[in-house]
């Protein structure tokens, strides 16, 4: 079984990205949390840090885990029309009442470097330039970079979001694979992922993929980051069981997760240099 690391992959487009971002004028990436949620905040941070490595301005505009939608819009609105601002991501969990689709609506699609504006979801599904989603992004990066065939193969999507999910499945069939979007209502989840060459585990369930979900020598992509108790981070896959039947399987962490935050970053960077 060949386990499919990330991090060499997350240093050598950090290194793209570096290059591009030090190309011309400082790229800025504005950060909009408002959230307690500990696994979020350490998202940010990492950007932040990882940021800073690629000579990219990250500026964290921390609205606190009580603002409202409106205070939530008109600061996205603001990072929008700044001049100095060439990326804003929105970073979920949002307060309750508050909606990430409806408010990412207010992001200049330009400067959607995380793909969450619904019009980029859109230009993505009609096959027009928009960002991805940096996670869905990374699914494809790991792919190709361990030159993973998807022409005319079967890949099971399981998860159905608007981060990864459904971008992914466009983002696979325009690489010509035969897709299917599985979710928490699909019936017999293992006689559908069992289908797949290239299963992506996106369902927020901590060891939700087990041995009997897995054909023998598919390609797994585990994009779970679950809390566990002890305060650490566990996919969506039983790593254990899952590397006995797989012929490749990402790590989790790292796997997927360096990755989008590298791609994050040189979405950034291309963000600035766009004409
Ligand atoms: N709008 C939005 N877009 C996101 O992409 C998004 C979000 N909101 N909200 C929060 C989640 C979480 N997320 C992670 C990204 C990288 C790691 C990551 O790099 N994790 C390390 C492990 C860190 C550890 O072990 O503590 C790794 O996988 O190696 C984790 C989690 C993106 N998210």
């Amino acid at each position: 079984m060949r386990t499919l690391n990330g991090k060499n992959l997350a240093a050598a487009i950090r290194a793209q990205a570096e290059a591009e971002a030090t190309a011309g004028p400082q790229p800025r990436l504005a950060v909009v949390a408002a959230t307690a949620d500990e696994a979020s905040l350490w998202y940010v941070r990492s950007i932040a840090k990882a940021a800073a490595g690629v000579g990219i301005a990250c500026d964290v505009v921390d609205l606190g885990a009580d603002a409202d939608a409106g205070q939530i819009g008109a600061t996205l609105s603001r990072l929008s029309s700044d001049p100095q601002v060439h990326g804003v991501m929105l970073q979920t969990p949002l307060p309750a009442g508050a909606s990430a689709q409806q408010l990412a609506a207010a992001i200049d699609p330009r400067k959607d470097v995380d793909g969450a504006n619904p019009l980029s979801l859109g230009r993505l599904a009609a096959g027009l330039p928009a960002f991805p989603p940096a996670t869905a992004a990374a699914v494809l990066a790991l792919l190709d970079h361990y030159e993973v065939e998807l022409e005319g193969r079967r890949a099971v999507v399981v998860g159905r979001s608007t981060v990864v999910g459904k971008p992914l499945a466009h983002l696979l069939l325009d690489r010509h694979a035969t897709v299917t979007v599985a979710h928490s209502r699909t019936r017999d989840l293992a006689s559908v992922t069992s289908t797949a060459d290239v299963l992506v585990a996106a369902a927020g369930r901590a060891g939700l993929i087990g041995a009997a979900h897995v054909a023998p020598g598919a390609v797994v992509i585990d994009v779970g980051t679950n809390p566990t108790e002890d305060g650490g981070l566990t996919g969506d896959v039983d790593f254990e069981a899952v590397s006995g039947v797989a012929g490749a399987l990402t790590p989790a962490p790292g796997g997927v997760g360096p990755v989008t935050t590298a791609l994050l970053l040189r979405h950034t960077a291309r963000a600035a240099n766009l004409p």
